[in-house]
């Protein structure tokens, strides 16, 4: 398997440009940002070139609460942090941004999420836009909690370019049954992520068996690389040991 080190939880000691030299040196393929943007985009992208590393994606800003994009009456607000994201995204060389709800609920908020992901797709058609369900312990009033939710946003915005982050840590929370959600969602996936439950530690620990999981991906026919977006317990070097174990 190929992974990619999500550098909003891995390696945070130190400047992105040095987290992204210490997940080349450490076997990662590729990485994944939160929320980037105090980093030029041109420190980052010369970090990437000089690995030779992928850039999977960024996350739009948090706003007041976590992301602004199905709150009805901050559409322009909303559709800022699309550009902002997806003109750093342009910048470093990634292909995708997540496009963070907020914390919402409702019909109006449904439809006004559904707007602004069309308005992403729309000014990015060569982005892939991401919506990840949270779970509701970590992201209490989250609009986006499962993939049907998702798998529903989706097919409303109708637009080829809007995908799942499946991350197999709040999916397990949500509901679990993890195997028939991977297979169900499979043609409308993105991103794949993943940590151990219910600690979001690193995978080789926890309820849920990434021994099989990562198996049922490979199966799958699954080829990019897996998100470890995980909090280290310790030294990111040090809590790598999974690594040689899936890879
Ligand atoms: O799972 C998460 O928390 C992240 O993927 C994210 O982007 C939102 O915080
Ligand atoms: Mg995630």
């Amino acid at each position: 398997m190929k992974f990619s080190a999500n550098l909003g939880f891995l390696w945070t000691d130190r400047p992105l440009p040095d987290a992204i030299r210490a997940a080349h040196a450490a076997g990662f393929v590729a990485v994944e940002f939160h929320w980037p943007y105090d980093t030029p985009a041109e420190d980052v992208r010369a970090a990437l070139d000089e690995t030779g590393l992928t850039a999977l994606g960024v996350n739009t800003i948090r706003g007041e609460g976590n992301g602004l994009s199905a709150l009805p009456g901050h559409e322009a607000e909303a559709q800022a942090a699309i550009q902002q994201a997806i003109a750093y995204a342009r910048a470093i060389g990634s292909g995708a941004v997540h496009v963070m709800a907020g914390f919402a609920e409702g019909l109006q908020a449904d439809a006004t999420f559904v707007e602004n992901l069309r308005f992403a797709c729309d000014h990015a058609p060569e982005m892939t836009i991401l919506i990840e369900p949270l779970n509701h312990h970590d992201a209490p009033g989250y609009f986006l909690t499962t993939s049907a939710q998702a798998r529903d946003v989706i097919e409303r915005v109708d637009r080829a370019g809007v995908k799942l982050m499946f991350d197999c840590y709040h999916l397990q929370i949500m509901g679990g049954d993890l195997t028939r959600q991977l297979r169900d969602c499979l043609p409308v996936i993105g991103h794949i992520q993943f940590a151990s439950v219910p600690e979001r530690g690193a995978p080789d620990a926890g309820e849920l068996s990434y021994d099989h999981v990562f198996a049922e991906i490979a199966r799958l026919g699954w080829e990019m690389p897996l998100g470890a977006e995980y909090k280290p317990d310790s030294d990111t070097d040090a809590t790598l040991g999974w690594m040689a174990r899936y890879r």
